[in-house]
């Protein structure tokens, strides 16, 4: 067997944070595993640290199953994203060392290909209506078959979605939370504009998405999956916050558009009512964030009954090494939709060489054994953990709301 006898937790900043474990075992063989909690980083860092690592010293890297239920079942406190995320990053490692010892690549571990290659989707942002359609249509050139659009809200200084810097969006911007305006009337009237102009541009045989952020109350996003609709929609995403399940009904009962959600979920629990009333068509849970590879297959496993497809989050908070283990799941699982893609900066590649590769508006995880990805420790030593937040969003009374 396969003794593990150290792991370590490498914090890393190349423009932004990422933690990463590294399972190391007898037979020289190790295993990488993302850990990032964007925002919250050395709260798993310390988890990882402190009440993981020494439990898993001796074990079987092998028994991957067994270890992740002695990480979920014996910590008594369930569920949750720190612990969550650091059990991900145990499960995606282990995984990473099976495909290893085994000469194979994790998607053939996993019941092998079930696609030639994953769609992904891409991120057009603007501050104007022009501006997201112009971003757009580069995507398209570029080969892109699904792409995101989100646009600036005229009045209002900033909205979730739309950056600075056109490709590489990141919303933890700052050393202590930015704060945002929001006024949900003036969104519900540009949207319609944002998806016709799209279409006027980019035709019919793209896929256009967009992401509402938990921002609108069932019933407003009713009407505007009601507005929409003949814009033909890939998905509405995170209409409103999914912390009620039930509140899914009153938005399915007003509009066709397709709804995902999940990005936040951290295990089947959350989403369990949302896919059995087959409240949602895609479920947006993540390797990093919801157990690892072992606990979103259960999770895709549920949706498959229900006709519920996946579209895993991949926002660049998600390292490459989640990236990796997300694109081995997307092509192994039988009931696919699509898998979110924003490019990391050169500098964050650097530090991950990988094997997944980008072709034709879908990728590939690549054939090499395990994950294919990797960590240059000497690089990711160089850039140093810089304390970093998520935004926080107001009406424009002043009053708390939803990011
Ligand atoms: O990529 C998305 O759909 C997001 O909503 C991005 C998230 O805000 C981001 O990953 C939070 O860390
Ligand atoms: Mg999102």
């Amino acid at each position: 067997m396969p003794k593990i006898i150290d792991a370590k937790v490498i914090v890393t900043s190349p423009g932004r944070n990422f933690v990463t474990l590294k399972i190391i075992t007898d037979e020289g063989v190790y295993g990488l595993g993302d850990a990032t909690l964007n925002g919250r980083e050395l709260s798993v860092a310390s988890y990882l640290q402190d009440h993981v690592i020494p439990c898993l010293i001796g074990r079987d890297a092998h028994r991957i199953e067994d270890i992740w239920q002695y990480l979920y079942k014996g910590a008594y406190w369930r569920r949750g994203p720190v612990t969550m995320s650091a059990i991900a990053a145990v499960d995606t490692a282990l995984w990473d060392i099976k495909g290893k010892i085994a000469g194979l690549p994790v998607y053939q571990l996993l019941g092998g290909a079930s696609r030639e290659s994953v769609m992904v989707y891409g991120h057009a942002n603007g501050t104007t209506i022009e501006d997201t359609v112009k971003t757009a249509l580069e995507y398209q050139a570029q080969g892109y078959k699904a792409i995101r659009i989100q646009c600036g809200v005229p009045g209002m200084a900033s909205t979730y979605g739309v950056s600075k810097d056109k490709y590489f969006y990141e919303p933890a911007d700052a050393d202590l939370p930015t704060e945002n305006v929001w006024n949900t009337s003036k969104y519900l009237r540009i949207v319609p504009e944002l998806f016709k102009a799209a279409r006027e541009a980019l035709g019919w045989d793209v896929h256009l998405l967009h992401d509402i952020h938990h921002r609108l109350t069932p019933i407003e996003a009713g009407r505007l999956g009601k507005d929409l609709e003949q814009y033909r929609p890939f998905w509405l995403e995170d209409a409103t916050p999914a912390e009620n399940q039930e509140a899914f009904k009153l938005i399915r009962q007003h509009t066709t558009t397709p709804l995902a959600v999940g990005e936040i979920f951290n295990s089947i629990h959350d989403c369990r009512e949302l896919i059995e009333n087959q409240l949602i068509d895609y479920i947006r849970a993540t390797v990093v964030h919801a157990g690892g590879i072992s606990h979103l297959r259960k999770i895709a496993n549920l949706a498959d009954l229900y006709q519920v497809r996946t579209g895993c989050h991949g926002a660049t908070d998600l390292s490459p090494v989640c990236m990796a283990a997300a694109l081995h799941f997307d092509l192994s699982v039988p009931n696919f939709g699509v898998q979110e893609y924003m490019r990391h900066t050169p500098e964050t590649d650097a530090v991950f060489p990988h094997a997944y590769s980008f072709a034709d508006g879908a990728m590939h995880p690549g054939e090499a054994p395990g994950l294919g990805v990797d960590i240059d420790e000497d690089l990711a030593a160089k850039y140093e953990y810089n304390r970093a937040f998520l935004p926080v969003n107001r009406l424009e009374d002043g009053t708390m709301f939803n990011w």
